[in-house]
C-alpha cells in the first residue's frame, strides 16, 4: 500500500529527503522548515494557482470552479468517482497552534492528495522497541482540505450544493464533528473578517434568490445544553420540546422562527445569538462552546399555487473533551463534559448502527441524534467535515475522529443493506511499521551497533558472527514475544469488540422498552381522560333527573292541597248557608271526601283535630298544616 502513496508529490519529497538526513530526533526543530516549504508547494500546486488566499480578495464565484473543477478532474482520474451522494465527508486538518509549536508538537498528518491522509506515528528516535510497532493509517475521503484552503473554499466544497438542494425544495444538513480545539466553529461560523458555512450559506442564499418576492426565509438558531434545548435567538423563552410529525420530520415546539430577507440582518441574529451560547476556557480552546448549536433555515417558495420548502440545518457541535487525571475541573464542568461526551457516543453508535445496516438505530439515545436523525437516517443530502489537528499531541483524538468520519461515509440509504463493511485493519498499512523519516536514522543506528556493543575487533569474523547469532536469536525471542503480546492485545480487542455489541445489543433493548412504556403510558392517560369524561357525565344524568323528579312530586303535592283547600272551602261556605244539622252533614261528607284524599300523616292529625271539637261548635273554619314537601339533598 506504501506504494501506492504518490511518490512524485514535491510537498512530501521535500520534507520527507529533509527530515530523513537530520533524523526523527530532529523533526521537532524542523517542523517552521516544513511548514514553510508545504506553504510554498502548496501556493505552486495548481488548487492554489486559482484559489486565493483570503476568502474576501478574489471573487466567488472564481473560487468554486476551481474547487469544482479540482474535484471533477480528481473524479476522473480515481478509480472512485467523487458524486455527491446522500452523505458526503469531508476533512479539515487547521495550522498547528502557537501552543503546540511550543509544546514541541510537530505535524504527524500528511494529506497526499485531495482524498488520502495519512496518519503517521511517532517515537523517540533512540526507543526502538515502540519504533518497531509504529503504525501509518490512511484514509480515504470524499475530498481532504489542505491547511491553507480558505472558508470560501471549504463553503463552496461542502455546503453550496446542499444550499442549491434546499432551493429546490430538499432538506439537506451539514455538521462539523471533532476534538476540542480543532476548528469547528472555526469552519461553521469563523469571525466577522472570515466568515465561515453559516454565513456564506445565507449570503449565496440571498443571491439566488435576489429579491423574489415569492421566496420566505426563516430561520432558528438552537443550542443542545446539558440535554436541554434552549431558543439562542429567545434565551429567556421556555425550553423547547422535540417532536416528531409525520411527513414534518423532527421539529421544534416553542422555537422562534424569524422571517429575514439579507445577510447582514442574519450576521446580526447569529452574533446575537452567540452571545448566549456556552463557551468556556479549556485545556485546547480559550473559547470552546459547551454546546451543541443548530442553525435552521428554510426557505419556502411560492409558484403559482404550489409552495415547495426546503431546509437547510448547520450544526456546531460541542468537542470531546479527554479527561487528565490530575486535570481540576468544579462539578458542572465535569456534568457538562459527560454530557459531550454522551451525546457524541450515541451518534457514534448511530452511525455504527447505520453501517452495519441495523433495523434500529438508537436515535432517541441523546437529543443531538434526534435532532440529526433527519441527517444521518434520512432522505436528506449531508455533508459532514470531521476536524483534526496534525498536532502529534493530540494523536489519539486525530485518530479517533478520522476513523469515524471515515466510517461515516460507508452509511448507505435507508433500507439498503450494507454488504461488505471495511475493517478497520483492512486499512492500516501493516507493512509500514516505521515511518519513512525515521528510516535511515534507524539504519544508521543499526550499523553502528554491533561493533560498538559488543566491543569486537574488525576482521575478527568468527566473533563478528557470533555475535550476530546471538543477536539474532535475541532478536527471535523479542519478536516471539511481540508475536504472543499480539495475539493477547488481538484476543483482548475481540472481548472488546464483544462487550461493544452487548452494550450496543442492550442499548438497543432499552431504547425498545422506553419505546413501548412511552406507548403504554400514552394509552393509559388516554383512558383516565375517556372515563374522567364519562364519570362527569353521568354524574349531570344523575342531577337532571333528581331535578326533574323533584319538580313532579312538588307539582303533584301542592295540586293535591289546592283540591283540599277548595273542598274545605266549599263545605264551610254550605254549613253557613245550611241548618246546623243539614251543614254539619255536609261538612261530615266534605270531611270523608277530604279524608280519601289526605295523606295519612294529615288524615290522623285531622281526625285527632276533629275529635277535639266535634262536641263543642259546629265546623266553620278547618285549619289545616301544609303537606311537608319532599326535600333533597
Ligand atoms: N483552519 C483554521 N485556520 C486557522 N485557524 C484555525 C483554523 N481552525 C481553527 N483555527 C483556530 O483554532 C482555534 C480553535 O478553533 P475553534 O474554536 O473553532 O475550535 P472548536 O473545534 O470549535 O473547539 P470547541 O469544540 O472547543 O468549541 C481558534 O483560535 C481558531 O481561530
Amino acid at each position: 500500500m506504501v506504494a501506492d502513496r504518490p511518490k512524485t508529490a514535491p510537498y512530501r519529497r521535500s520534507l520527507r529527503t529533509s527530515t530523513a538526513m537530520q533524523g526523527a530526533s530532529r523533526l521537532a526543530k524542523d517542523k517552521v522548515e516544513a511548514r514553510r516549504s508545504s506553504a510554498r508547494l502548496a501556493k505552486q500546486s495548481p488548487l492554489r494557482k486559482t484559489r486565493p488566499r483570503t476568502a474576501n480578495a478574489v471573487p466567488k464565484k472564481t473560487c468554486r470552479v476551481s474547487v469544482k473543477d479540482e474535484v471533477t478532474k480528481s473524479s476522473s482520474k480515481s478509480s472512485s468517482r467523487v458524486e455527491w451522494g446522500r452523505m458526503n465527508v469531508f476533512v479539515r486538518g487547521r495550522p498547528l497552534s502557537t501552543s503546540e509549536l511550543q509544546a514541541n508538537a510537530f505535524d504527524c498528518l500528511e494529506i497526499a492528495d485531495q482524498h488520502t491522509t495519512f496518519l503517521h506515528e511517532f517515537c523517540a528516535s533512540d526507543d526502538y522497541l515502540r519504533m518497531k510497532r509504529l503504525k501509518t493509517r490512511q484514509y480515504q475521503f470524499d475530498h481532504v482540505f489542505n491547511v491553507l484552503d480558505t472558508q470560501r473554499c471549504v463553503y463552496e466544497a461542502t455546503a453550496a450544493p446542499l444550499v442549491e438542494s434546499v432551493l429546490s425544495g430538499q432538506n439537506a444538513s451539514c455538521f462539523c464533528y471533532g476534538a476540542t480545539g480543532t476548528g469547528k466553529t472555526h469552519t461553521m461560523l469563523g469571525t466577522v473578517d472570515d466568515p465561515g458555512i453559516m454565513v456564506l450559506a445565507f449570503k449565496n442564499l440571498f443571491e439566488a434568490i435576489d429579491d423574489d418576492l415569492d421566496t420566505d426565509v426563516t430561520l432558528t438558531y438552537v443550542e443542545i445544553y446539558n440535554e436541554a434545548l434552549r431558543d439562542l435567538l429567545n434565551p429567556k423563552g421556555p425550553s423547547l420540546e422535540l417532536r416528531e410529525l409525520p411527513g414534518k420530520g423532527v421539529t421544534m415546539s416553542g422555537v422562534r422562527e424569524v422571517k429575514t430577507s439579507s445577510a447582514e440582518e442574519v450576521v446580526r441574529l447569529l452574533h446575537q445569538g452567540n452571545k448566549h451560547r456556552r463557551t468556556e476556557s479549556t485545556r485546547c480552546n480559550r473559547t470552546s462552546s459547551r454546546s451543541h448549536a443548530l442553525l435552521q433555515i428554510r426557505v419556502a417558495r411560492r409558484d403559482g399555487g404550489k409552495t415547495t420548502t426546503g431546509k437547510l440545518s448547520l450544526v456546531d457541535l460541542a468537542g470531546s473533551e479527554r479527561t487528565i487525571a490530575n486535570e481540576k475541573k468544579s462539578s458542572s464542568r465535569s456534568v457538562e463534559g459527560a454530557n459531550i461526551n454522551k451525546s457524541l457516543l450515541s451518534l457514534s453508535s448511530c452511525i455504527r448502527a447505520l453501517v452495519e445496516g441495523k433495523k434500529h438505530i438508537p436515535f432517541r439515545n441523546s437529543k443531538l441524534t434526534q435532532m440529526l436523525k433527519d441527517s444521518l437516517g434520512g432522505q436528506c443530502q449531508t455533508a459532514m467535515i470531521a476536524t483534526v489537528t496534525p498536532s502529534s499531541l493530540s494523536l489519539g483524538e486525530t485518530a479517533n475522529t478520522l476513523h469515524w468520519a471515515e466510517r461515516a461515509k460507508q452509511i448507505k440509504l435507508p433500507g439498503a443493506r450494507t454488504k461488505h463493511v471495511m475493517r478497520e485493519q483492512d486499512r492500516r498499512i501493516s507493512s509500514h511499521p516505521i515511518p519513512s523519516y525515521a528510516m535511515p536514522v534507524i539504519r544508521e543506528k543499526r550499523c553502528d551497533k554491533p561493533s560498538r556493543e559488543s566491543g569486537a575487533p574488525v576482521g575478527s569474523r568468527a566473533k563478528k558472527l557470533q555475535s550476530l547469532a546471538a543477536k539474532q536469536k535475541d532478536i527471535a525471542g523479542k519478536l516471539a514475544k511481540a508475536a504472543e503480546g499480539r495475539s493477547s492485545r488481538k484476543r483482548a480487542e475481540a472481548e472488546a469488540q464483544e462487550r461493544e455489541a452487548e452494550a450496543a445489543r442492550g442499548a438497543e433493548e432499552l431504547s425498545r422498552a422506553m419505546d413501548r412504556i412511552g406507548e403504554l403510558e400514552h394509552e393509559v392517560k388516554r383512558l383516565r381522560g375517556e372515563n374522567e369524561a364519562q364519570r362527569s357525565d353521568h354524574k349531570a344524568e344523575i342531577a337532571g333527573l333528581r331535578r326533574e323528579h323533584d319538580r313532579q312530586v312538588t307539582r303533584l303535592l301542592r295540586d293535591k292541597d289546592e283540591a283540599v283547600q277548595g273542598l274545605l272551602a266549599a263545605a264551610a261556605k254550605g254549613a253557613r248557608r245550611l241548618s246546623a244539622e243539614a251543614g254539619t252533614q255536609c261538612a261530615a261528607q266534605c270531611k270523608s271526601t277530604a279524608n280519601q284524599a289526605m295523606t295519612p300523616v294529615f288524615k290522623a292529625y285531622m281526625e285527632e283535630k276533629m275529635r277535639d271539637k266535634e262536641n263543642s261548635s259546629p265546623v266553620t273554619r278547618l285549619e289545616l298544616p301544609m303537606t311537608p314537601r319532599p326535600q333533597h339533598h
